[in-house]
C-alpha cells in the first residue's frame, strides 16, 4: 500500500474508534439490574429515562436503547435536521432507532442554528426531566452540536434574541468557550440547568467531546455540569466583541438577575449527577496510533489541542515536516536547530499547551534506529478567516497551505532533506464533513504545487478565494480528497504526517 493509502487507513481508524455505537458499547454494560458506566455502577429496575442532544446522539441512543432493554421507559432526543434520511440513504441502518423504539426523535437546528423544532425538543426534554422522582435514572447523551439542539432561553429572552446574539458573537470570531459561556447564562437547561431540573433523579451523562481540552462545562454548554463562569465573564465577552451596546433589554434583565454565578445552583446540588466523557480526540488519536504502528510506522501523538488560525497552523506543520526530514537525515544540522526554535516559538504563539515536540523526537530517533517510516499525529480544530467566496473547509485549506509551504521551502533550499523524503500530510474532520463540502478533508505532499501547475491550477489563487474544495475536486481527478460521507460522530479534526526516505 502507498503512503496516501496508509494515511487514509490511519484517519479511518481514528474515526472508527469514536463511532457512537462503539463508544456506548465500550463504556456501558447492563447486567441484570446493574448499569455500569466505565467503573461506576448504578442500580436499574425499569426506571431509566433517556434524553439526548447533539450530532452523534442518534447512534448513541440506538446503542443505549439496545443495551438498556426493558429498563428503559421513555426518551426524547434532539438531533440534526435530515439526519435519519441521510443514515437511511447511506445504509447506516445500525445508527437508526428500531421501529419499536420508546424514544421520540425530533430533528431540528438546520445549519447548526437553534430553531422552533429544537425549541420543541428542549421543551419536551425539560418536561420529561421535571417529572422524575428519586427512584428514576436519567440517562443523558451529549455530543457536539448540542447547544443549538437544546435552546431554552430564560424568559423574557426570546429564541430570536438568543440566536441573533450567538450569531453576532460567532461572526466576530468568538471562540466556542466564549460563545457557550454566554449561551449558558441565558438558558434554562445549559450550565447545569437540566441536571438541576432532574433532581432528585440519578443523572448519568455520557459525553462526547468536540472541544479543545474536553471542558465538561463547555461541551454542548454543559447542561449537566455546574458552570464555572460568572455573569461578569459574559459582560467581558460581550464588551470584547463590542456588543455591549446592542444587547437587548431582555438579556440585560436576565444577566442582572443571575448576579454572579451563571450556574443553576451550587456544586453540592450536583451530588446526584455523574458525567462521563466517552469519546474525545485523544481516544481517536490513540486508535490512529495503534493502526499506524500496525502498519509499521514509528508513531507519536503530538497534541490533541491544535488550534488557531489555519495559516499559522499550516506553517507549524510545514516546519515540523522539515524538522523531521532534517533530523532523519542528520541529527545535528544547523537548519534543524533553527527549525526547532521556530517551531517552539510558533507553538507558544498559537498557545498549544499540550504540544509534545519531544514525542516527535522519540519517533524520529526510533525510526533512525529501525529504518521504519515515521507517523506524527495530532488533533484539534483551527479557524479560517474567510476572505473569498469559494467552497472549502478548514482541513482542505490546511492541506493546501501545507503543500504551498513545503513547495516554498523546497525552492529556497538546495540539497534539502525534504526532497530526499516522501512526505504525506492528511487533515480530516472526524464528522466526515469539512465546512460546507462533501469531503472530510484532503491529502497533500511536497510535489503537489508543481503537479498542480502542470495541470494548470494555481494553488495561491484557490487559497485566496478560500476555494480548497474546488481545487481538490479538480486536482488529480479528485483523488486527494478524503470522502467518507457523514460519520455521525465528531471529535474535532485529525492530522497525520507520514514520512519515509525516498528509494534511490
Ligand atoms: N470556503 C471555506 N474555506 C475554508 N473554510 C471554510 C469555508 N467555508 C466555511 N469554512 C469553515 O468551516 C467551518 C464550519 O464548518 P463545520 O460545520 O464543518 O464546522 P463547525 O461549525 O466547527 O462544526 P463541527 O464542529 O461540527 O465540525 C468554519 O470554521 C468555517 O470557517
Ligand atoms: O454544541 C456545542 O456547543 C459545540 O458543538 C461544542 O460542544
Amino acid at each position: 500500500m502507498s503512503l496516501p493509502q496508509h494515511s487514509v487507513e490511519i484517519f479511518q481508524a481514528a474515526v472508527n474508534a469514536v463511532l457512537p455505537q462503539t463508544m456506548i458499547r465500550n463504556n456501558v454494560r447492563v447486567e441484570g439490574e446493574k448499569l455500569t458506566v466505565q467503573n461506576q455502577s448504578f442500580p436499574v429496575h425499569k426506571n431509566v429515562y433517556l434524553v439526548g442532544f447533539g450530532k452523534a446522539v442518534l447512534g448513541m441512543a440506538a446503542a443505549a436503547e439496545d443495551l438498556l432493554g426493558e429498563h428503559m421507559l421513555q426518551g426524547v432526543i434532539s438531533v440534526p435536521s435530515g439526519i435519519q434520511e441521510v443514515l437511511r440513504a447511506t445504509g447506516k441502518i445500525d445508527m437508526l432507532l428500531k421501529p419499536q423504539t420508546k424514544m421520540q426523535v425530533i430533528e431540528g437546528a438546520k445549519h447548526n442554528l437553534p430553531d422552533e423544532n429544537a425549541l420543541t425538543a428542549a421543551n419536551r426534554i425539560q418536561h420529561l426531566a421535571e417529572g422524575l422522582t428519586a427512584k428514576d435514572l436519567l440517562f443523558v447523551l451529549i455530543s457536539g452540536g448540542g447547544s443549538a439542539l437544546l435552546p431554552a432561553p430564560i424568559p423574557p429572552v426570546t429564541l430570536q434574541e438568543k440566536q441573533s446574539l450567538t450569531k453576532q458573537l460567532a461572526a466576530k470570531g468568538a471562540t466556542i468557550h466564549e460563545l457557550n459561556t454566554v449561551r449558558k447564562s441565558l438558558s434554562l437547561l445549559k450550565g447545569g440547568g437540566l441536571a438541576k431540573i432532574a433532581n432528585p433523579a440519578q443523572v448519568v451523562s455520557l459525553i462526547m467531546s468536540d472541544v479543545i481540552g474536553d471542558s465538561l462545562d463547555i461541551i454542548a454548554s454543559g447542561p449537566t455540569v455546574p458552570s464555572s463562569h460568572r455573569t461578569e465573564d459574559c459582560y467581558k465577552i460581550l464588551s470584547k466583541y463590542n456588543l455591549e451596546s446592542s444587547i437587548p433589554e431582555s438579556v440585560k434583565e436576565v444577566l442582572s438577575r443571575a448576579k454572579g454565578s451563571t450556574t443553576h445552583g451550587e456544586s453540592q446540588d450536583f451530588a446526584h449527577v455523574c458525567n462521563f466523557i466517552i469519546g474525545s480526540n485523544a481516544i481517536a488519536l490513540k486508535q490512529a496510533k495503534c493502526q499506524s504502528e500496525s502498519l509499521g510506522y514509528s508513531t507519536s501523538v503530538l497534541s490533541t489541542a491544535v488550534s488557531g488560525d489555519v495559516r499559522n497552523v499550516a506553517k507549524l506543520y510545514s516546519m515540523l515536516i522539515q524538522y523531521a526530514c532534517s533530523t532523519l537525515a542528520d541529527s545535528n544540522s544547523v537548519q534543524q536547530g533553527n527549525l526547532k526554535d521556530a517551531i517552539l516559538q510558533t507553538i507558544a504563539m498559537l498557545d498549544i499547551p499540550d504540544f509534545q515536540l519531544d514525542n516527535c523526537l522519540i519517533a524520529l530517533e526510533e525510526s533512525r534506529g529501525s529504518g521504519r517510516p515515521v507517523c506524527l499525529l495530532a488533533g484539534g480544530e483551527t479557524t479560517v478567516m474567510l476572505r473569498g467566496k469559494g467552497k472549502g473547509g478548514r482541513n482542505q485549506e490546511m492541506a493546501l497551505l501545507v503543500a504551498l509551504e513545503l513547495h516554498k521551502a523546497k525552492l529556497t533550499r538546495s540539497q534539502d532533506p525534504l526532497s530526499e523524503h516522501e512526505v504525506i500530510f492528511l487533515s480530516g474532520g472526524t464528522d466526515g464533513q469539512d465546512g460546507p463540502t462533501e469531503a472530510a478533508g484532503a491529502i497533500a505532499y511536497t510535489e503537489l504545487v508543481d503537479e498542480a501547475i502542470s495541470e494548470g491550477l494555481n494553488v495561491e489563487d484557490f487559497l485566496s478565494n478560500n476555494d480548497s474544495f474546488t481545487f481538490f475536486s479538480k486536482f488529480n481527478n479528485g483523488s486527494n480528497l478524503i470522502v467518507t460521507g457523514l460519520t455521525c460522530t465528531n471529535v474535532m479534526d485529525v492530522q497525520a504526517i507520514l514520512i519515509r526516505p525516498k528509494r534511490r
